[in-house]
């Protein structure tokens, strides 16, 4: 019988599942990492001085000095002829889960990635599905532990999109995933893997990315989503409360942050005999400068040179299958009804 692969040929994409991070700057030249800390600095979520006071301090001095200390360290961990490893790894993660979703029958879904600061950014996957009148979008923001300073940035930045909308898209976000049963099994899975080849360290530390205490004061959950996820893993290692630290990291500015500060915590431990440790940055969907550079660089040194015998670095989930799959359940599970009772009745 004749075919027309016209016809047959994979139907209209229906659904738009956008993958957001952070965002990292174009090139690791001091003039890229100026624009891409201009926008991230620049937003109210992430520092909330009054703009009075903050203007001027971002302009005057960090955009002054940080741009080309920040590009001399993003020059250490960029992946030549790839780019950043933020946003490497996560359009591997889009490439994988749309492969992953095709396999399973899901070809009504498309994914893309949407960085929050810098390029693509959030509006470039969303105008191109507008077009293409696909009018139902799951905002997948990688951050497990849910902040205002991270995941209510990329809300406001889809809202201001559909701010700008006459006829905007059916939208569901999801909020969190600190303590999704797939994600703690992929790190569960990483920890294990990397134990069965290296064996166990003298202790495990647990290092997420730090917020103001501020923040957490007046209301963001971010920190005790951190402890849950951390309390979780620990539980599934099997791992006695004296095995593992929890502590935050990238401190920025002269406020309080979330304690304890990953350095001092690791120096602390090298001082009092640990010879081994593992660090695991289980906040963290992909490696960026903040764990290959700050943790695997800066942070290692800081334990060698207190007397730490062996400093190793269990990579963040990236493009890892068992991550991938459970990535896939989130995706899924959040397209309930979507999918099944045929959304393009209501279109
Ligand atoms: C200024 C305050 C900052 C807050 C609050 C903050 C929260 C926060 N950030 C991440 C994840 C990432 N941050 C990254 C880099 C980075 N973060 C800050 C500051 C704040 N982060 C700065 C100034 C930088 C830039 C790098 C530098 O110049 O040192 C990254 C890596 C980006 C990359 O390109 O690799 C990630 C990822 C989370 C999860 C979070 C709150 C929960
Ligand atoms: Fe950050
Ligand atoms: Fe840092």
């Amino acid at each position: 019988m004749a075919t027309d692969l016209s016809q047959t040929s994979a139907p209209p994409r229906r659904i738009g599942v956008l993958l957001c991070n952070l965002g990292t700057p174009d090139s690791p030249e001091p003039a890229a990492v100026r624009r891409y800390l201009a926008e991230f600095l620049g937003d109210r979520r992430v520092v909330e001085l009054p703009r009075l006071l903050w203007k001027p301090i971002l302009h005057g001095i960090v955009l002054v000095r940080r741009p080309k200390e920040s590009a001399q360290k993003y020059r250490k961990v960029w992946i030549e002829g790839e780019g950043s490893p933020l946003l490497v790894y996560t359009q591997r993660q889009a490439t994988m889960l749309r492969g992953w979703l095709g396999e399973a029958g899901v070809s009504d879904v498309d994914v893309q990635v949407g960085m929050r600061y810098g390029q693509p950014g959030i509006t470039t996957a969303l105008e191109q599905w507008q077009r293409q009148g696909i009018a139902h979008m799951l905002v997948v923001p990688l951050y497990p532990q849910y902040s205002g300073t991270t995941t209510a940035s990329v809300v406001d930045a889809v809202n201001a999109w559909c701010g700008r909308q006459r006829n905007i898209p059916a939208l569901r976000i999801v909020r969190d995933y600190a303590t999704d049963a797939g994600y703690l099994r992929a790190l569960e899975h990483s920890v294990t893997r990397h134990w069965q080849k290296h064996g166990r360290p003298d202790h495990l530390v647990l290092s997420f990315h730090g917020i103001p205490q501020r923040n957490v004061a007046l209301g963001d959950p971010y920190a005790q989503q951190c402890l849950q996820t951390a309390g979780l893993l620990a539980q599934r290692l099997n791992l006695a409360p004296t095995q593992y630290s929890v502590t935050f990291q990238s401190r920025f500015g002269p406020a309080k942050w979330l304690q304890p500060y990953t350095q001092p915590t690791v120096e602390a431990l090298a001082r009092n005999g640990i010879k081994t440790i593992d660090v695991l940055c289980p906040g963290f969907a992909s490696d960026c400068l903040e764990t290959l550079e700050e943790i695997n660089m800066e942070v290692r040194h800081a334990f060698l040179a207190n007397g730490g015998r062996e400093f190793r670095y269990i990579p963040c989930l990236n493009d890892d299958p068992v991550w991938i799959d459970a990535l896939r359940n989130i995706v899924l599970t959040n397209l309930a009804g979507w999918r099944t009772d045929g959304a393009s009745a209501h279109m």
